[in-house]
Parts: C-alpha cells; structure tokens; sequence
C-alpha cells in the first residue's frame, strides 16, 4: 500500500492511496479522508463512499465538498474506485466501449459470468478487502457507515441489505433503486449475473427490502430535476417497498436538483449528520 496523494484539507488530510488488491486482481486506488481527530490519534467511526457510473477514486474527493463537514464530525471518509481496472491492458479485465459497462461500472456486486467473473468482485472488495485494509492502517472505533451515488447509491443500499451488522447507517443520493427493473441495471446484471433473472433479486434493493434481517433507517435524496429520474431511478419502486415492509425510509425530493455533484454538495452535509449521529450510538 503507498500514498500517492496528500493534501491538507479543513485541518485533517485527504489521501490518495494505491494497493494491489487480491479480490480484484490488480492494482486499486482510494481516496481517504483523515479528519483532525484522527491525525490527533483518536479512534473514529469510518463512512465508505461509493461512486457512480464512469467515476474513480477523485470525483467524490474533489466534487462532493465533504471534507469540511467530516473534519466537523469526526469522521473517516473512504472512497473507492468504481471498478476493476487494467489502464496498460496487461491484466486480462474485460471491458467494454459503453460507458455503463465494464470499467468504471463494477455495480457493487460480484461477477459470475465469463469475462467478467475473474476481477468484478467489488461486492467482496468494499465489504470485506477495503475495510480490512483501511481498519490495519488507520485508528477506527469499528463503526461503519456506507454512503453512495447512482450506481453507487445502489451499492450502498444493497450491501447494507445484504451484510447485516456490517454497517450501522446507510444513506443514498439519487439511488438505482431497482437495478432489475431499469435499463442501466438489466444490461449490468445480464452482464455480470447472467440472463436467469431469477438471480438479480439478490442484488436489488426494492427486492432485499421484504426480508432484510434489519431494519436500518434509510436517507435517501433525489433530485427533481434529475435527467435519469424516470428512466432509471424511480425513487418511488422504493417508497412502495419499503411502506410495503415497515422499512424506515426518509425520502427527500429537491425540487430543481440534477444528477451531479453539485446536488451532491448541496445535501451532503445532512448525509454526514445522518451517518454521525448513527455511528456515534
Ligand atoms: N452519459 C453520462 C453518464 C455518466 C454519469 O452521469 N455519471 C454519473 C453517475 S450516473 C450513475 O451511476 C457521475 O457521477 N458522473 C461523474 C461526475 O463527476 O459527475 C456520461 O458518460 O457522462
């Protein structure tokens, strides 16, 4: 593992590290914010960051306007690449030329189809390589809490259904809410889970929330003006779920907001309150 960024930032740092990742079979870089807590040698909770399609380690890092807010809270951001990647094409990662497939769209699941199924584990990476990593490097109260956006709100969701007592808080902005039932999702799970859809279930959220084995409070935000509302998002399939089940859920629709992070930046703060006042219970 070697730093290959460092900036001060808000009194703590954000780091840039890379590390050669057994899960996914090549080399992976992270973003990692220290608040001023933790330079000080104090344990804090950690909140992961899952980004969307097309997205590395930087667009959180440098868009999201995050740092100030968890410096305030005390609070370690941890922030993934959204994929597998092979940029000298020496690996073996497939790839594909569309920019919702492939690199740069690992949808937080891991695969089971050829070519993909080698080095698409970014289900077994953020849940269990990351944090491990992440947890022998740095003071942690054990704490954690996963945040994301798009796909990558779709991978909060699910890996929080998934992996009860993995994380103590979980919150979304403009979520693929029911990747097996929108266009961007279909064609990611035909890819990576194979054509039998009665394997996607597992890996969407409006499906988890039935039988999820807790019933950990949702923050969910979703812009209005969001170019991919109707289409692939369809906030409302999880506002049926989880009024279905008894889930808690606090949907808030901006009106006037799209689908970038300057939405992003403008409701990340409450997220980052929602996440500290959880993890600090
Ligand atoms: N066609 C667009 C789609 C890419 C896009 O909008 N990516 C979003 C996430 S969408 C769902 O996961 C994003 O976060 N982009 C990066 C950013 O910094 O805004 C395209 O290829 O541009």
């Amino acid at each position: 593992m070697q730093r290959v960024e460092h900036h001060a930032s808000f009194g703590g740092r954000q780091e840039v590290w890379r590390h050669d990742s057994a899960t996914l079979g090549c080399e992976m870089r992270f973003g990692l914010y220290l608040p001023p807590q933790a330079l000080a040698g104090q344990a804090c909770p950690v909140v992961y960051w899952l980004s969307g399609l097309t997205c590395s380690e930087q667009n959180f890092i440098t868009k999201a306007g995050a740092q100030a807010h968890a410096a305030r809270l005390g609070l370690i951001l941890v922030a993934p690449d959204t994929s597998p990647r092979d940029p000298g094409g020496t690996l073996g990662v497939a790839d594909d030329a569309a920019y919702d497939l492939g690199q740069g769209a690992g949808f937080y699941l891991d695969a089971t189809q050829q070519p993909w199924a080698r080095h698409y584990r970014m289900e077994s990476y953020v849940v269990h390589e990351l944090p491990a990593l992440v947890e022998s490097h740095v003071a942690t109260t054990g704490r954690r809490g996963i945040f994301g956006h798009s796909m990558g709100g779709h991978g909060a969701l699910t890996l929080a259904l998934r992996h009860p007592g993995r994380y103590a808080s979980v919150s979304a902005f403009s979520p693929i809410v029911a990747p097996a039932r929108v266009p961007w999702g279909r064609k990611a799970f035909a890819a990576y889970l194979g054509e039998d859809e009665s394997r996607w279930a597992a890996h969407d959220a409006t499906a988890l929330i039935a039988g999820a084995a807790e019933r950990l409070p949702l923050l969910v935000d979703q812009g209005e003006a969001d170019e991919f509302l109707a289409g692939q998002l369809k906030p409302e399939l999880l506002e049926e779920a989880c009024a279905a089940a008894g889930h808690p859920l606090t949907l808030r629709r901006q009106p006037g907001y799209d689908h970038s992070y300057y939405f992003i930046a403008s409701f990340v703060a409450d997220h980052l309150e929602h996440h500290a006042r959880a993890l600090a219970a």
